[in-house]
């Protein structure tokens, strides 16, 4: 793991845009298909204003959430809808997105298709993810029921997850797909989450969840 700080959170979201971009562009020289994952939350906006306007082969890129809330579409606390608003416009309008929920069917029921559309672009080509204060990542949330299967190096892609903190459930990448992917980027504003960090360093998955993720993780911090 390595942690690159920067001055200010412009600077840091124009540099992780251009990262995402350079290694998407690498990975088109190999790959059909390539992927990227990315994190709902109040974080990746200002990356995602960059990264949209990369000119790229978009088309040949699957989009996917890290995490989706199970809600409507059109609920301010979709990651689809942050996703669609902020990064799948302008040049990245064309790239395919792979939603996590479908409204108004049961999780359980629309797993196994969705897992058939990201399985054939694992490992994920580039990983972004976003923290909270608590260490949990996506929605690998630290003592939430199931959490250790979904942290098990031989959990299926997605899990349900229930968090006790959270308003509502959610669908989630497991630990085994999110540690996999070949380029991973940690993006963490604040004093609270670089101690949180520091903390979960030394700390087992189950209560720091981050920590499943961190080998090979390049940390992005700004105040
Ligand atoms: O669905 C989500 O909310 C994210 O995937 C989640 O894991 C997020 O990255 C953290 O909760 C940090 O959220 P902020 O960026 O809002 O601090």
């Amino acid at each position: 793991m390595k942690i690159q700080e920067y001055a200010d959170r412009d600077m840091l979201a124009i540099d992780v845009a251009n990262a995402i971009a350079g290694e998407l562009e690498a990975a088109l020289l190999h790959h059909d298909m390539v992927s990227l994952a990315v994190p709902g939350g109040t974080t990746p906006g200002p990356v995602f204003d960059g990264l949209c306007a990369a000119d790229l082969e978009w088309d040949r890129v699957r989009v996917l959430p890290t995490d989706e809330r199970c809600v409507p579409g059109d609920s301010d606390r979709s990651n689809e809808r942050l996703i669609r608003q902020r990064l799948l416009t302008n040049r990245a309008s064309v790239a395919q997105y792979v939603p996590l929920y479908v409204e108004g069917k049961e999780p359980d029921d629309v797993l196994p298709e969705i897992e058939s559309l990201i399985t054939p672009v694992l490992p994920l080509s580039v990983l972004v993810l976003g923290m909270g204060e608590d260490m949990h990542t996506a929605s690998l949330f630290p003592g939430m029921a199931g959490l250790g299967g979904a942290l098990d190096s031989h959990a299926p892609p997605l899990a349900v997850a229930r968090p006790e903190t959270q308003p509502e459930s959610r669908i989630t990448l497991t630990g085994p797909v999110l540690d996999g992917a070949l380029s991973k980027h940690l993006i963490i504003f604040g004093a609270a989450k670089r101690d949180a960090l520091d903390k979960a360093m030394s700390l087992p998955p189950e209560e720091a969840p981050i920590a499943a993720t961190l080998t090979g993780m390049t940390v992005h911090w700004a105040e």
